[in-house]
Formats: C-alpha cells, structure tokens, sequence
C-alpha cells in the first residue's frame, strides 16, 4: 500500500506569482487546463496500491481548496485529504507533524511531492528503483545548466550506485549539474531522521532558554524542518540517499512566466495522457493550431485563431477575428472580437476591448541547450522592469484598440490608454 504527500506551502509563499495569488491559491492556478496539482494527483492516483492523498500546507481551508478536494475525491475515487500546518513547518516539518496520519494503515513507502513542479512524474518507475534496494530516500533529479543549476538543490551521485555522496541546496558555486526535482519517495523508515532533527531542534531551543539566550529570531519555529538541508544535506554519503535521474519534462512554477511554459509542457503531454482534452479542428468551428486547450463551456467564434500553447477557462468569450497565442485565459474572461493577445495570462472575469492588442515576451529556456530551465525570473534589473509575460490580474479591463505590451496589471484596473513595460498599480 502506497501514500503520497503534497506539499502545498501557504500564501504568503507566492509573491512571484502576484498578482495571480490573489484571487486563488497557488496550487490551484489552472496550468493546461486544471488545477497545478490536478496533474500530481492523476500521477500519484495511477500508481498501482495507492491509498490516499495527503496535502500538507498552511493555508486556510477555504473554498475554492474544499471545493478542489470534493471533486477530486469523487473524480479519483480516493480518499484526498487536507492537513492544515499551524505554521509554516518548512518542507520537513509537516512531514514530521503528520506522521501519525501518513503512516496510518502501514504504507511501504510514501511519495512527497512539491506542489509548484510541473513534471511527467515518473512515479512507477521511481517505486520499481525503491523496491530493489528499499533505502529511505529517493530523489528525483534531472539536470540543468552550470548556472541554472545554483537555484535548485545540487546532488552530487555516484554514477554506479546513484547513492547521492553529496547534497547543497541552492549553492552559491558550481556543485553538480544534477538538481533535486522536489519530488521524493520516502520508506517510513525517513520518518526516523526527521524525529532527530525535530529533538536536535527541541534541544537546542531547551538549552538557549536556559542559558537565558532565547531570541526568537535566532531559532527556527518550533518544529520547522528543511528537508533539503536538515536531512539530505545531513545524510548524504551515508547510504540512505539515493537519486533516480530522469530526462522526462520538468519545470519549476515559481512565476506566472513559468506556469506558460508548464502548460507548454503538459499540453504537449496531453496527446499521450490526454488527448480528450485537446481541441481539434471541428467544420464551423476556432482555427486551431498544435496544442490547444478549451473549457466545454467557453464560446469560441468560428473565426478565431488559437494556438500553440493556448488554454481557455471555463465561460470564456472569445470573439470573431481574434488571435490568441502561448496564452492563458481564465475563467469569466472576455476577449473581444479581432483583439491579439499573445504570450499573455488574463486574468479572471477580465476584459481586453475590440482591436486591442496584449502582448508579453517569453522567457523560455534556450531551446538550444538541452539542459537549460526556466529561469528562477526577478522582475527588475538595475531597477528596471525586465520585458516578460503580460499579466493581467482579475476583472482587468483593456479598452478597445490599445496596446498593452510586457506589462503587469493589478487586479480591477480599468485602463483608459495603451501601456509599455509598466506594472500598473
Ligand atoms: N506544507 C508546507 N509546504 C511548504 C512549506 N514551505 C515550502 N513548502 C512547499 O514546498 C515546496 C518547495 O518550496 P520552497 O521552500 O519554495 O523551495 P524551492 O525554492 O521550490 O526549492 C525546492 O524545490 C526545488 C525543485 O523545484 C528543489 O530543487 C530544491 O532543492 C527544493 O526542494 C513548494 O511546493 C512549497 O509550496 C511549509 O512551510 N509547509
């Protein structure tokens, strides 16, 4: 019997995700279509002898996340259950907290997923790689380029064995090209050095108290554990710590940059997983060219021209003589007729006006570097705001014939004008 674990972190975690967070939690912004960890729960959910679902994460359960879990449950016919952090407890730390409800009904193993991946999830192949030699920890890693490669947790294997000798999480020189692709599988046993750092931590705290020490912004909150650096950092090189490489699809969602490309990634998946969900070609119906998601409930002209790489919420409106491309539309939004919207996410219930033109710059990896990621984006660079996606937040409004280019829109902004490389506030 099999469990997985998602860890869905909290709300004050998604400020690269502004101003996308404010209207839904992180890890239910769609990507392709459904919920980001739509795709980590179908993954986990055709593992054969899976038993439950597990999410760990601080936010409050609110209604958009019980609606999600609802349907989830009925769709995947098992049990998919919240468990509310009191704090943030780090990546481990939740772990630890709930080990009661993880362990419960005596799993043999139990996947850990981070919720902001997008990956093809090779979690079969992971178990077979666990069942014959059954250490502790596995480690999902794919590799990045020399500099890519210091914003992820770098492993160091022995290319025999694959045990992980060496682990630095986010180092600041060249380490390894091998990076942790925050998707694990943990034996029960993981639980143990997970205890020992929590006690560690106990202690530590107990001392300083007496010793009359006690800053509280000098200790970590009761419990937080950092997977990353208070286990794998601490174990590497004493074989429990294994790595399981894989040259599938992955990426990280750190950004509303990044949850375009993964939903790039997982469209292009779709043919093989999914095709019920790709829009074809129908007499009188949208032009549709590759990859191209549409919600059965959004109205789309026959005269529109989507794709690649587009994906269309539920009750949108598309109009006639509109051209949508490696876009996001989500849910409730109008596009009006002969309107451009091009590498761009709009926002729920927004607006973009008759001949309006939204466009943004990608950011993705070099195409010509197989090795090269998403990179991690800042916004600014010496103080200016670097050409990326156009963002615009919920029920935006774009008036006709304007040109909003490389921009950034807060949420319920009613523009009068055309804006260039601006945040609108
Ligand atoms: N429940 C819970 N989840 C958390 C917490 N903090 C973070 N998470 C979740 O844990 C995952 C990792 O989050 P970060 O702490 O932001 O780490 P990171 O920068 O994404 O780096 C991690 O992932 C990379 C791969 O994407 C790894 O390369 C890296 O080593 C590390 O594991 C995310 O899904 C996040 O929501 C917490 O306190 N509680």
């Amino acid at each position: 019997m099999l469990k997985a674990v998602i860890l869905i972190g909290g709300p004050q975690k998604g400020t690269r995700f502004r101003p996308l967070s404010f209207e839904v939690p992180k890890p239910l912004f769609p990507v392709a279509g459904v919920p980001m960890i739509q795709h980590h729960i179908e993954a986990c959910a055709q593992v054969p002898g899976m038993q439950e679902i597990l999410l760990i994460g601080f936010y409050q359960p609110d209604e958009p996340l019980t609606q999600f879990l609802e349907t989830a449950q009925q769709e995947f016919n098992l049990p998919i259950r919240y468990l509310q952090e009191f704090a943030p407890l780090g990546t481990g730390g939740g772990l630890y907290h709930f080990r009661d409800q993880i362990l419960a009904g005596g799993p043999e193993a139990f996947f850990v997923l981070n919720a902001d991946v997008c990956s093809d999830f090779p979690l079969n192949a992971m178990l077979d790689a666990h069942r014959c030699q059954r250490h502790p920890f596995l480690l999902l890693g794919t590799t990045a380029n020399r500099t890519q490669s210091l914003n992820y947790g770098c492993i160091v294997e022995n290319p025999q064995t694959h045990e992980v000798l060496h682990y630095v999480e986010k180092p600041s020189t060249f380490i390894s090209d091998i990076i942790n692709c925050g998707i694990y599988l943990f034996s029960p046993e993981a639980l143990k050095p997970l205890r020992d750092v929590f006690q560690r931590n106990q202690q530590d705290r107990q001392l300083c108290l007496a010793l009359g020490e006690d800053s509280p912004g000098l200790w970590p909150g009761a419990g937080t554990i950092r997977l990353e650096q208070d286990v794998f950092s601490a174990l590497a090189g004493q074989g429990q710590i294994y790595v399981y490489l894989t040259d599938g699809i992955w990426s990280q969602i750190k950004s509303a940059g990044s949850a375009l490309y993964a939903s790039r990634l997982y469209l292009g998946r779709y043919e093989f997983t999914h095709p019920e969900r790709l829009a074809k070609h129908t007499p009188g119906g949208p032009q549709i060219r590759g990859n191209v998601y549409i919600h059965p409930t959004a109205k789309v002209a026959p005269s529109a021209v989507l794709g690649p790489n587009v994906s269309i919420g539920k009750g949108v409106t598309v109009g006639e003589g509109v051209r949508l491309r490696e876009s996001i539309v989500l849910h409730g939004a109008t596009i009006q007729e002969h309107t451009c919207v091009l590498h761009s996410i709009v926002g729920w219930g927004s607006t973009v006006g008759r001949w309006a033109r939204v466009e943004g710059t990608p950011n993705d990896p070099n195409p010509n570097d197989p090795r090269a990621r998403m990179d991690s984006e800042s916004l600014f660079k010496d103080g200016k705001l670097l050409p990326a996606i156009t963002i615009l937040g919920c029920r935006v409004r774009i008036p006709a014939e304007v040109l909003i280019l490389n921009s950034i829109v807060l949420p319920h902004k009613e523009l009068s004008r055309s804006f260039t490389n601006q945040i609108i506030l």
